[in-house]
């Protein structure tokens, strides 16, 4: 909290003038004052207090669910999904069908409707849980991460505020799995090097081996991944694919994956359509399966194809 205190010292200090610092700070506070969205138990069960095992599973059975500025829509109408202990579930599906308001339940932003079953963290419904702890065996990395003022070596730490005591060498043994250790030791001050406002010191693969980092210094149970690659480059693709695959290795992993070759290797892949799981099942026996999936992978093979002739052209 002390560490939350300071950061949000920092951020203010961090704007270019006193009017735009006054609006921040009103802004945040106002914020602080919003009514939650969603039922919080005071006395929740502090999750850690319940589980021993190194592995969560995650299961949504029959979420219904529509958002309360526009509730005629039918976002979620009871979708069943699980994620097994250790696994990867991929979640694929067109704009709007659903994905990222699966991550947003499980992180309880919202609840699902009240007509609707259960989210269960190890066979047990997340709301009895007292909603800090429970957020805290979770990490998200956002689409499009947010990179604060701040050397890099805080921007990792801001994954894991909870904690006063995280030293340098944890810090630096995430930024390895993450794939950006030797990018940052190739600056001349390091960790302590400072990435600019919203991160623009960095490129977006960069930014988004940071944020890996980041969701990683907290040792989450369950890893959240709104995979953004399809925005980088090849190169830079490949190298967070890499930090992406050893980050979810032998942790329970959502991705939901715009660009389909991320989800190659996953345990299983949801195809989503309008809330609604229409196929599931491994790569290889969704592409046997000719049907949604199949000619998702068409297309964008075909697309790939074009791009390549594009760029001999160039
Ligand atoms: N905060 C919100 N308030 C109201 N409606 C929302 C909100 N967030 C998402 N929606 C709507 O809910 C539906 C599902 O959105 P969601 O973001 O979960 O889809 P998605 O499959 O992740 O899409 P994308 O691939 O474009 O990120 C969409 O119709 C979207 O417009």
């Amino acid at each position: 909290m002390l560490y939350a205190g300071w950061l949000f010292k920092e951020l203010i200090r961090s704007l270019p003038d006193t009017q735009s610092a006054q609006i921040a700070a009103s802004r945040i506070l106002a914020l602080l004052e919003e009514k939650p969205s969603i039922n919080i138990p005071n006395q929740g069960v502090d999750i850690a207090t319940k589980f021993q095992e190194d592995y969560a599973k995650l299961a949504l059975d029959d979420i219904h669910f529509s958002y309360s500025s526009r509730p005629g829509v039918v976002v979620l109408p009871g979708l069943s999904l699980t994620v097994k202990p250790g696994k990867t579930l991929g979640i694929v599906g067109p704009s709007g069908s659903g994905k990222s308001t699966i991550l947003s339940l499980a992180e309880r932003f919202y609840d699902p409707d009240p007509d609707s079953g259960t989210i269960e963290f190890n066979n047990i419904n997340i709301n009895i849980f007292e909603i800090s702890s429970l957020r805290r065996q979770m990490s998200l990395v956002p689409q499009d991460p947010v990179l604060f003022d701040m050397s890099i070596s805080d921007n990792i730490r801001y994954g894991a505020l909870f904690r006063n005591d995280i030293t340098e060498d944890e810090v630096i043994e995430v930024a390895k799995v993450a794939n950006i250790h030797e990018f940052i030791m190739s600056l001349p001050h390091g960790y302590q090097t400072m990435v600019g406002s919203r991160g623009t010191q960095l490129s977006g693969g960069e930014k988004q081996r940071v944020a890996i980092a980041r969701a990683l210094i907290r040792n989450p149970k369950i890893l959240l991944l709104d995979e953004a690659t399809s925005a980088l480059d090849s190169e830079n693709e490949k190298v967070v694919q890499e930090a992406l695959d050893k980050a979810r290795r032998g942790r329970t992993t959502i991705i939901i994956a715009h660009r389909l070759s991320t989800i190659y290797e996953a345990d299983s892949i949801a195809v989503l359509h309008q809330g609604s799981v229409v196929e599931q099942g491994t790569h290889e026996e969704l592409m046997r399966l000719q049907g949604h999936y199949y000619l998702m992978n068409s297309v964008s093979q075909q697309q790939k194809e074009e791009e390549e002739e594009d760029d001999i052209f160039v």
